[in-house]
């Protein structure tokens, strides 16, 4: 996102309120614990327990190597602190750096599939922690420091390294600086200088300061002056000095940091929060490379570097502007591949490969189906775009599969992998591309605010979603309703700038003389009289909502939480019309945990012929397309390929033949079952069928069947269910379930007002 996108910002868009409410809710915190394996019978209690549990307990005892096999250990991480270094907010205690420990824990989840559970350490004493540690051992597959200050961060990583036989690796120094450096590989490629040319300031000495300049100095930098609180860290210095910082001592005459930024190309803050001034900025080398990268506040924000210069490349820690060097772009995706070799340590090979596959990364053309993660807005390398962005779904193939072959070429491997292409494959079936997408679309909703017509802006959930809305940054709500409950309920959630929120009352609104002339006009040889569509405008909001978008008030309509889909759409057609030749309908997504399967059209026609079917096929299929998968498209029946035989299976077999006379360019097969669409196994009866892998579209032959399969599986499958999203609409309108959450109707704007879903 760019600055100016951000409109010069210089303050989070959220508080800490909002903070603090996003960690309250609900269950407390960010973890949950769920059983990977079905715990209902007695059978399986049987199992799992005694005294089924004996048998992996003796098969270990005989093998340690088996407990990779039989317990979670081979992908669970330990993310450990004393809280010495939380951020750079200082030592504040174990306890209190008991969340930044768990948002670690959900990104290895997040990014790479990893499990990891936080572990905070009340001491901070050496010799007690490396105690501590060293015998967790046969529970993980591996050891991720964080947030332990320097020096003791040095001591405590080398001697559990020495001890443990897993990888144990300090994220602040490693991970930080690895990110790091391919951010400056990078910035100084696009600034067309040599390493060995670049003079580098850091500022900071401790854990993430001192690993970043090793690495940097190893890609050729030579010229760099280090700087702590005690300024320049030069040859002699005695004060605050140990051998680490020593090891880095400069001969200089340079005593402060302003002294040493003067002429400077690269500066890298890795200390505390606004540690440099825009002086120090001015008195760099032209195009100078500042990553200020303290969080969670920078030593200095991107907007006071771009009052004093205009040829700078910055980059930040933080995810609310361009570039962000963080660690989290490395820590999930190294463990991923040295996990999955059953690495016994990660070393400065693994490291390396990691940090050039970020830099090329980077570089590459962006395809279009990682494009859509964005949002549809393609990534170029450049000046704000010299690092990949956390959500890019190429990460979670390239980084881990670089890190492991690294592994494997070094000796460390203890379980090497031979068929690169399966191990690809597994890769990415580990994340579910749909969520990147959902991610990106949420970036181009902020850099590009809409106005959401809420038709339904009296009620408790629309109205927290038009907040979140708001302060998402995502643009203005637009709220139909009396004004006097809107602004009690905007209150209630604590609302104190009501100017950001635009309220229209159906029964005082000076548009509604023009809005009952322009719907006359559509409706009056459909049998309404004036008065009819009089009463409509002044008390159906559906309808005066729809009015509103007709003339240009908003961008985008959600309602549905308070009439049911039919009667909703009915009032809302009153107003607004399909595409051109386009017959609307409805896809349901529900989001699993490496795929989502979509289901249409769970909303409008009842009972579709061939063709409908072939099109509503075809339009699924782009939607799927632009949602980042790949479209396999199976036709659903109660029979397989005309067996048994029925009157309803004609019509697919026809839709079927359609798409194959119309060429359609994507995988389709029908008719089938569903068990036969979704299991290999059973796939597998049928050699001839043309998917390629289980089905992700289904199209249902009609809508009792679609409807009720979305909504059983909302209520039943403890899947995440979306939808009904309406496709083929002129104006972006969505109509959500009654059941639908604040969450919900957020992310149906989102998919609406980017377009991924039209
Ligand atoms: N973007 C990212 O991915 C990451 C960013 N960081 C950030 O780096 C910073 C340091 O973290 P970490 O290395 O773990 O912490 P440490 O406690 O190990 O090191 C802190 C270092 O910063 C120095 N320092 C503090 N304030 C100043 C100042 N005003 N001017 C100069 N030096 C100063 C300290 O100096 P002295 O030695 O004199 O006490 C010390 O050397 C934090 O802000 C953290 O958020 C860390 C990891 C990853
Ligand atoms: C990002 C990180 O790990 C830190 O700031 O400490
Ligand atoms: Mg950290």
């Amino acid at each position: 996102m760019a600055m100016e996108e951000r409109g010069g910002s210089e303050s989070n868009d959220f508080g800490d309120r909002e903070a603090l409410n996003f960690h309250i809710r609900g269950r407390p915190g960010k973890i949950e614990i769920i059983a990977s394996k079905p715990m209902a019978t007695q059978r399986d209690l049987s199992l799992a327990y005694s005294p089924g549990v004996a048998a992996p307990v003796r098969a270990i005892a005989a093998d340690p190597d088996a407990a990779y096999d039989y317990t979670i250990k081979g992908n669970l991480v330990a993310v450990i602190s004393n809280g010495t270094a939380i951020l750079g907010l200082g030592n504040l205690g174990a306890l209190a750096s008991k969340p930044v420990m768990e948002g670690k824990a959900v990104l290895f989840k997040r990014f790479a599939d990893v499990d990891s559970i936080d572990l905070e350490l009340a001491t901070e004493d050496v010799d007690k922690f490396i105690a501590a540690v060293e015998i967790m051992e046969p529970s993980f597959g591996g050891i991720n420091l964080e947030d332990i200050k320097a020096p003791e961060c040095f001591i405590i990583e080398t001697t559990l390294k020495e001890r443990m036989n897993i990888p144990v690796f300090h994220d602040d120094q490693h991970g930080t600086a690895i990110v790091a450096a391919a951010g400056v590989i990078n910035a100084l490629h696009l600034t067309g200088r040599r390493p060995e040319d670049a003079k580098l300031v850091v500022n900071g000495a401790g854990a993430a300061a001192i690993a970043c300049t090793e690495l940097i100095k190893a890609y050729g930098v030579k010229t760099v002056l280090m700087c702590d609180t005690n300024g320049v860290i030069y040859q002699g210095r005695t004060k605050g000095m140990n051998q680490w910082k020593s090891a880095h001592a400069a001969i200089t005459d340079d005593r402060t940091l302003e002294e040493a930024m003067r002429g400077a190309d690269i500066f890298l803050g890795l200390s505390q929060k606004g540690a440099v001034t825009a002086e120090m900025v001015a008195s760099m080398a032209p195009q100078p490379i500042i990553f200020a990268m303290a969080n969670p506040d920078p030593e200095i924000t991107p907007e006071e570097v771009a009052r004093v210069r205009s040829d700078a490349i910055v980059a930040t820690g933080r995810s609310d502007y361009p570039n962000q060097v963080n660690n989290v772009l490395c820590f999930p995706y190294l463990f991923r591949g040295a996990l999955d070799v059953r690495a016994t340590s990660i070393n400065e090979d693994m490291k390396l490969a990691a940090a050039n596959a970020l830099a090329d990364l980077a570089r590459q053309q962006v395809p279009d189906e990682v494009a859509a993660a964005y949002g549809g807005k393609a990534r170029t390398f450049g000046r704000d775009y010299i690092i990949p962005t956390p959500f890019d779904p190429r990460l979670i193939e390239q980084v881990p599969v670089a890190v492991a072959k690294a592994a494997i070429a070094s000796g460390v491997a203890r379980k090497p992998f031979t068929d690169e292409a399966a191990y690809r494959r597994e890769l990415r079936m580990r994340l579910n591309p749909t969520q990147s997408v959902l991610a990106g679309a949420v970036e181009a909703a902020q850099s590009h605010p809409r106005r959401v017509i809420f038709a339904e802006g009296e009620q408790e959930v629309v109205l927290r979603a038009a907040v979140s809305w708001q302060t998402s940054g995502y643009g203005t709500p637009v709220l139909v309703g009396r004004e006097a409950p809107i602004l009690e309920g905007l209150a209630r959630l604590a609302v104190t700038d009501v100017s950001a929120y635009e309220i229209h009352n159906s029964s005082v609104s000076p548009l509604v003389p023009e809005m009952v002339e322009r719907l006359y006009a559509r409706l009056q040889r459909r049998g309404y009289l004036r008065r009819d569509v009089q009463r409509m405008v002044n008390h159906e909001r559906n309808v005066f909502g729809s009015l509103l978008m007709e003339m240009g008030v908003g961008d985008v309509m959600i309602t549905g939480v308070t009439r049911n889909f039919a009667t909703t759409y009915r009032q809302v057609r009153h107003v607004l019309d399909p595409l051109s030749g386009r017959r609307p309908f409805g896809v349901h997504m529900v989001i699993g945990k490496s795929e989502t399967i979509f289901i249409a059209d769970t909303v409008v026609t009842e009972r579709p012929d061939a063709g409908q079917l072939a099109t509503i096929a075809e339009e699924t299929a782009a939607v799927v397309r632009r949602l980042g998968q790949e479209p396999r498209v199976a036709f659903l029946s109660y029979s397989n390929f005309g067996n048994p035989p029925g009157e309803i299976v004609g019509n697919i077999r026809e839709a079927v033949a359609l798409l194959d006379e119309r060429g359609a360019a994507f995988e389709y097969e029908g008719e089938v079952s569903a068990d036969v669409a979704l299991n290999p196994a059973l796939k597998a009866l049928y050699p001839f069928s043309r998917l390629s892998g289980p089905a992700n579209v289904l199209i249902m032959p009609g809508l009792h069947a679609a409807n009720i399969s979305a909504k059983l599986l909302k209520e039943l499958a403890g899947a995440r269910v979306l939808g009904p999203f309406l496709v083929n609409m002129a104006s972006p309108v969505q109509i959500a379930p009654m059941t639908a959450s604040a969450g919900d109707l957020v992310t149906m704007a989102v998919l609406a007002s980017t377009g991924v879903v039209k």
